[in-house]
């Protein structure tokens, strides 16, 4: 499921698994759809790719900034020819507006930013916009190859190990393969998992809808259960490793990703399992010193009170959905990412390797 991209014979296109780029369109697998149906939705301006990243039709820290560059080669190629700078330069603003927490985003647009500035005329930005989107979308598939090379010389398991999951950090949140799910998809691989548990992810439900699809069609070994299972499970079925993403790293190793890491990181903590995230560089942010920094996204009630228009919870009753917290770097075993890991993370080993 996971493909490689394809380049085609110009270059351009490039396909993984939830998203397709043509050049002049690029193709989103509707995630909100899944796993009932799998339905594409064809995007050829910034405008929609910025909608389509609000809505989380397409979502997941590394699959944002990979779309939101190409909603800028979009801009450009479509630019009205008047002032094709002021419509890429909006093209920016309106995607850097669509979501807040994950850095990967603003990373990929100031990387699109930078080439646009070098540009001379639309047609030389036309391609070389073309060309850093889709080797935004390459290095990062790379990149999730490398950590799950990283992170497995790391744990060195023995023997089949069973590992703890959260949210959805697969093939669909990524250019391909996945951070933490590409280390799962690993030790599968390897002959060395005995089975991911999936934590159902509330209120998204990416764990549920994401995850357990994913794995499921892959053939790897999953068990989902509720979000309030997960401490029981690490009392009882001898869990070796939390692994989870992550949207934003500090300078101090602190990590933010989906509501309920943190619980996780407390718990594995008290049940001596381990605790790994995964995530690619351009997650990392050396600007913001630590956790409390991070713009944290609080998303409408009506996703914990409504699950497809059926009410869970009385109507209008007051809801806090922040969707997204900040796990300590004290209760992290080690951050992987394809430039190395960094154990027992602090600011002198995240210094180390990001500088
Ligand atoms: C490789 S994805 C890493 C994170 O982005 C993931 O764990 C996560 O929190 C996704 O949140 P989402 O709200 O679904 O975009």
């Amino acid at each position: 499921m996971a493909e490689s991209p394809k380049p085609s014979s110009s270059g351009r296109s490039i396909g993984t698994f939830a998203m397709r780029w043509h050049g002049n369109s690029l193709e989103l697998l509707d995630q909100r759809l899944l796993p009932g149906e799998e339905h594409w939705i064809t995007l050829e301006g910034a405008a929609g790719v910025a909608q389509s990243i609000r809505d989380m039709v397409v979502r997941g820290a590394p699959a944002i900034g990979i779309s939101a560059a190409y909603g800028v080669a979009l801009a450009a190629r479509h630019a009205g020819g008047g002032d094709w700078k002021a419509e890429i330069k909006q093209a920016i603003r309106e995607l850097a507006a669509s979501r807040p927490t994950a850095v990967n985003l603003f990373w990929a647009l100031q990387r699109m930013e930078q080439v646009f500035h070098e540009c001379h005329s639309l047609a030389e930005a036309v391609k070389r916009l073309d060309q850093e989107a889709v080797a935004i979308h390459q290095e990062d598939l790379a990149a999730n190859i490398a950590m799950a090379d990283h992170a497995l010389e790391f744990m060195a398991p023995a023997s089949p190990i069973s590992v703890l999951t959260h949210c959805n950090t697969g093939a669909l949140a990524t250019g391909g393969y996945g951070t933490a799910l590409g280390v799962i998809r690993r030790l599968h691989e390897e002959k060395l998992l005995k089975n991911v548990f999936a934590d159902e992810t509330r209120p998204w439900l990416q764990g549920s809808r994401l995850t357990a699809w994913e794995l499921a069609r892959d053939g790897i070994p999953v068990t989902l259960n509720a979000d309030g299972a997960a401490a029981a499970i690490m009392a009882r079925k001898n869990v070796r490793w939390v692994i989870v993403g992550a949207d934003r790293i500090t300078a101090n190793g602190d990590v933010a990703n989906k509501i309920g890491t943190y619980s996780l990181a407390v718990l594995a903590r008290h049940h001596k399992v381990g605790f790994m995230v995964v995530a690619p560089s351009s997650t990392v942010d050396m600007s913001l010193a630590s956790g409390s920094d991070i713009p944290i996204e609080e998303r409408e009630g009506l996703e914990v009170r409504e699950i497809r228009g059926i009410p869970l919870a009385p109507a209008g009753v007051r809801v806090f959905n922040p969707v997204f917290d900040v796990t300590p770097a004290s209760l992290i075993d080690a951050i992987v990412t394809e430039k190395g890991v960094v154990h027992n993370p602090n600011i002198t080993g995240m210094r180390a390797l990001f500088g």
